[in-house]
Formats: structure tokens, C-alpha cells, sequence
């Protein structure tokens, strides 16, 4: 047997058009009011997925965005499906897929069709609070996580020590002379400059490791399940990189950066990690610059 699947787009036409001589015992209210129970995708999602369950039976349900690359799947994928791309107002929306063993009916496209359109106001809501909140911990100019960000990382991190003495490390990296830079070249080069340092030491890191955006020309480094020894390595890696890195549109620009390393310790209270690392810092500025100093 062949496998059936449609696919189609979906915005606001789709539910004037599902609704017509729509007879399902749809609780079209009730559900509306479900939907609007939540900002957070995940229940939202599930929610629809639960009344979808209880009006069609299907097998699986996946959604995924495109630009958030958020997924979300529940069931186990079958051979035949029908796809809906969602749309409100030209704004994507994301995909939504269902799948079973046995084609759907007309009749079923249309109430799917029907519960989609409910779906596609409070999924919009879902998306514009979500990118919000990921806007407010995301520094603008260099797109990795600010101050807010690393405080909710760090405090992660400290809970997992307390809990399961899952060691970690800290760096604090700080551009050498960059007032001189700003005041050579101009601010807009400078800017360009924390770009390309946010860029070089991301590209330094692991995947699991963060680096975020302290304030000014200073950075963190978050590295999970990593002792002093491992985190001096990256630390030296990171240091020689920023060194030899070009900064783009401004190659006669050369930049150092000063490192400051420490790490978790059972003795010592794992709150005043970044205190010591912070302090390693000022005695790598002290020492000349363009160092790394690691304060145990
Ligand atoms: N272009 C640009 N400059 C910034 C930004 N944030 C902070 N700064 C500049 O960073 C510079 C920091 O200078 P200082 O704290 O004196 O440090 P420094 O010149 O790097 O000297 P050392 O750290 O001692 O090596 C100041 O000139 C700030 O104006 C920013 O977002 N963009």
C-alpha cells in the first residue's frame, strides 16, 4: 500500500475554510481556553496534541520551526501522513506533521485543519515569548549569552556541585589595552573587535562548554566537568587563538587577551569560584598581559 501524504500551508483561510459545514462536537471554546493557558511551547503543544487524540486517532505528532530550531514529537511516525505549514499574517509559524497506519479521511483533514487554526494564535504568542526571553539573555552585539545568562548558568552549576560534587571551572578573559583600540580606530572598530573574540573563543570551546558576555570588553568561560588542568589547556588554546585571529574588515587591528582560570575545590567554597578567577585575572594584567594565570 501506498503511503498518503499532504501537505499543505495553513494560516487564518485554512480555519474559514475547515469550518464550513464543519459538524464535528468540537469544544471549540474550551479548547481555545486550554491553549491560552500557557506561554511555554512544549505544553502548549501537547496540549493540542491531547485534544487531536481525542477527536482523530493518530499516531504521532511532530512539530518543528525552522528558525528556532525547536522539534517536538510525541508517538511513533507511521507511513501515511499529512503536513501543515503554519502561517499567520506571512509569519512562519513552523511545521506540523501527523502521521498514522491508515490514510485520513477528508473529513479528518478538515477537523485537523479546524484544531490547527485554534492553535496558530497562542503558537505565535508561545514563539513571541519565547524569543523574548531568549532576547533578554543574549548580548546584541556578539549573539552570546550576557551577564543573565551566565548568573542562571553559574547557579546551575554550583546546585550540581552541592548535589553531586560534578566539578567545574571558570575564565575570565579580558581584552588587553582595548580603550586604545576604541580611541585609535574608533568605536565601531571595537565593536568588531568583541565580535571576533566572542567568535574565536566559541570556536575554541566544546560544544558543552559556554562563554558568555560579563560586561564591556570581558568574557566568561563556563566549562562543565572540567578540573584546573583541563580548563589551563583551553585557556592557553584560547589566549594563543585571540592572538593570531584576524579581525574582519580591520586586519591591521592585533588583539591580546589576559586570562584569569579557576576551579571548583571541596575545600573551598564553590560560591567564590568566580571571585578567584576574577583575581587571576588582575595578576595576569599585573604580569604584562597576554597571559593566562590559574589560581587554584
Ligand atoms: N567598542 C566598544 N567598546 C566598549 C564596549 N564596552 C566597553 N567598551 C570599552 O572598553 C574599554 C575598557 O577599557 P579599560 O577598562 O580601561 O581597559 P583596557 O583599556 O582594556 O585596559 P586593560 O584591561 O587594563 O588591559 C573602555 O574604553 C570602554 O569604553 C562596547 O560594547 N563596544
Amino acid at each position: 500500500m501506498n503511503a498518503f501524504s499532504t501537505s499543505k500551508v495553513i494560516g487564518i483561510e485554512g480555519y474559514r475554510n475547515a469550518t464550513k459545514g464543519n459538524k464535528e462536537p468540537l469544544d471549540v471554546t474550551g479548547l481555545a481556553l486550554r491553549l491560552q493557558q500557557t506561554l511555554e511551547i512544549a505544553p502548549l503543544l501537547q496540549t493540542f496534541c491531547d485534544e487531536l487524540a481525542f477527536s482523530i486517532p493518530c499516531d504521532s505528532v511532530s512539530y518543528r520551526n525552522a528558525h528556532t530550531a525547536f522539534k517536538y514529537h510525541t508517538g511513533e511516525l507511521r507511513a501515511h501522513r499529512c503536513r501543515y505549514q503554519l502561517e499567520l499574517e506571512n509569519d512562519y509559524l513552523g511545521h506540523i506533521e501527523c502521521s498514522r497506519s491508515k490514510p485520513f479521511t477528508m473529513k479528518e483533514t478538515d477537523l485537523i485543519e479546524r484544531l490547527l487554526s485554534l492553535l496558530i494564535y497562542p503558537l505565535r504568542n508561545s514563539l513571541l515569548y519565547q524569543k523574548a526571553v531568549d532576547d533578554s539573555y543574549r548580548d546584541p552585539l556578539t549573539q552570546i549569552g550576557n551577564r543573565a545568562a551566565f548568573n542562571e548558568a553559574l547557579n546551575r552549576e554550583i546546585c550540581s556541585f552541592k548535589r553531586h560534587l560534578t566539578s567545574f571551572s571558570l575564565m575570565v578573559i579580558d581584552i588587553d589595552h582595548f580603550k586604545k583600540v576604541n580611541d585609535t580606530y574608533g568605536h565601531i572598530a571595537g565593536d568588531g573587535v568583541l565580535q571576533s573574540v566572542a567568535k574565536e573563543i566559541k570556536n575554541t570551546l566544546r560544544r558543552s562548554d559556554e562563554v558568555f558576555r560579563y560586561g564591556g570588553e570581558e568574557f566568561v568561560v563556563m566549562l562543565s566537568n572540567t578540573d584546573l588542568d583541563g580548563a589551563k589547556f583551553i585557556a592557553d588554546r584560547i589566549r594563543k587563538n585571540i592572538s593570531k585571529m584576524t579581525v574582519e574588515s580591520h586586519s591591521e587591528i592585533k588583539v591580546t587577551a589576559s586570562i584569569g582560570v579557576s576551579a571548583t575545590d571541596v575545600i573551598r567554597d564553590v560560591n567564590d569560584t568566580l571571585y578567584h578567577a576574577d583575581k587571576a585575572l588582575y595578576q595576569a594584567k599585573e604580569e604584562g598581559r597576554n597571559r593566562v594565570v590559574v589560581r587554584p
